[in-house]
């Protein structure tokens, strides 16, 4: 469990997390969204002890990092891929790491292996691609076995391979009932990936709930409607807090009332229905409506 309270980081005069309070619940994949610089990264460094809040705290099961006698018995990130000693294998990596946190010999090659690097273990990190190098990252926030994950952009620069691998990794660790914590600017890969959402904007939460809520909130129903008379069956349906768009003579798009009683109301007037058919926002869309105001740089209309 991470849990956040008052949280806030200030630089100079620049305030990077803006008193944040959150609690991460384990069996979950919390996705953490935001535009650069909303304070994701911050706040997960902050979760790993790297920086000192200014204000309020972020503890991981009960206590802040730096409390815990085996941290990474408790908690493992992938923060920064690039973070390692070029000049040594994985495998000394990852056994150096272990020595330094009375982790058995043989959990580097179990990690290795859940790692999909066996093949490269021996070999130099500077040879390393960057998803072996990701790969590796992972391997050494897993060896401690913690019920606590943090991963700030995992699968930056994963070609697709590594990018599904990563996915059902980050489900299955979920499923284990481990805290999975993991931030993402690629929105059709977490709409798959995570069951709840916080996004940020400027330093400050602007959403807290469930992946679901968040693409479709309640009472924002849209049904697309083909039929043989779409004037007639817009006229049966017409009332308060239903909104109807005329498309063209046959289509039209219905909005606070769902396609069960669109196709009861054409059934008691005789009309004939093509289609009927309920329409989801995408995960960009409901994320882009509510950080609009909350972007840095907005781009031009020109490359
Ligand atoms: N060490 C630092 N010194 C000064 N300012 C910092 C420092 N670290 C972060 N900031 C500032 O704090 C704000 C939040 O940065 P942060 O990296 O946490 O955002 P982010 O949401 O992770 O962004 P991105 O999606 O671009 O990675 C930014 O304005 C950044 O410039």
């Amino acid at each position: 469990m991470i849990t956040a309270s008052g949280l806030r980081k200030t630089y100079g005069e620049r305030t990077a997390v803006d008193g944040i309070s959150f609690a991460l619940e384990p069996g979950r994949v919390t996705g953490f969204l935001g535009p650069n610089g909303a304070g994701k990264s911050t706040t997960m460094r902050l979760a790993m002890g790297l920086d000192r809040p200014s204000a309020g705290q972020i503890t991981i099961n009960g206590r802040p990092y730096a409390e815990h006698r085996a941290p990474l018995r408790e908690v493992g990130a992938v923060l920064d891929a690039g973070a390692w000693h070029p000049g040594w294998t994985g495998e000394q990596q990852l056994r150096i790491l272990a020595a330094t946190h009375a982790i058995p010999k043989a959990r580097v090659q179990e990690v290795i292996e859940m790692t999909g690097l066996s093949s490269v273990a021996t070999r130099r990190i500077k040879s390393y691609s960057l998803g072996m190098t990701q790969r590796l990252g992972i391997a050494a926030a897993m060896l401690g076995d913690p019920g606590v994950l943090i991963f700030d952009e995992p699968i930056n620069g994963l070609d697709p391979e590594g990018v599904r691998w990563v996915r059902q990794l980050v489900r299955r660790l979920a499923a284990q009932g481990r805290t999975v914590f993991i931030s993402s600017h690629l929105m059709s890969e977490m709409a798959q990936t995570a069951d709840h959402l916080i996004v940020l904007g400027q330093g400050r939460i602007i959403a807290d709930q469930p992946l679901g809520d968040f693409i479709d909130p309640a009472g924002e129903t849209r049904v697309l409607v083909r039929t043989e008379d779409a004037q007639a069956l817009m006229t049966a349906l017409a009332g308060a807090q239903i909104t109807l768009v005329c498309q063209d003579a046959e289509t039209f798009e219905a909005r606070g009332i769902d396609a069960r009683s669109i196709g009861r109301r054409a059934l008691e007037i005789g009309v004939v229905i093509h289609e009927l058919t309920p329409l989801h926002s995408s995960l960009e869309e409901s994320y882009l409506r509510l950080t609009g105001n909350y972007v840095e740089h907005r781009s031009g209309g020109l490359l």
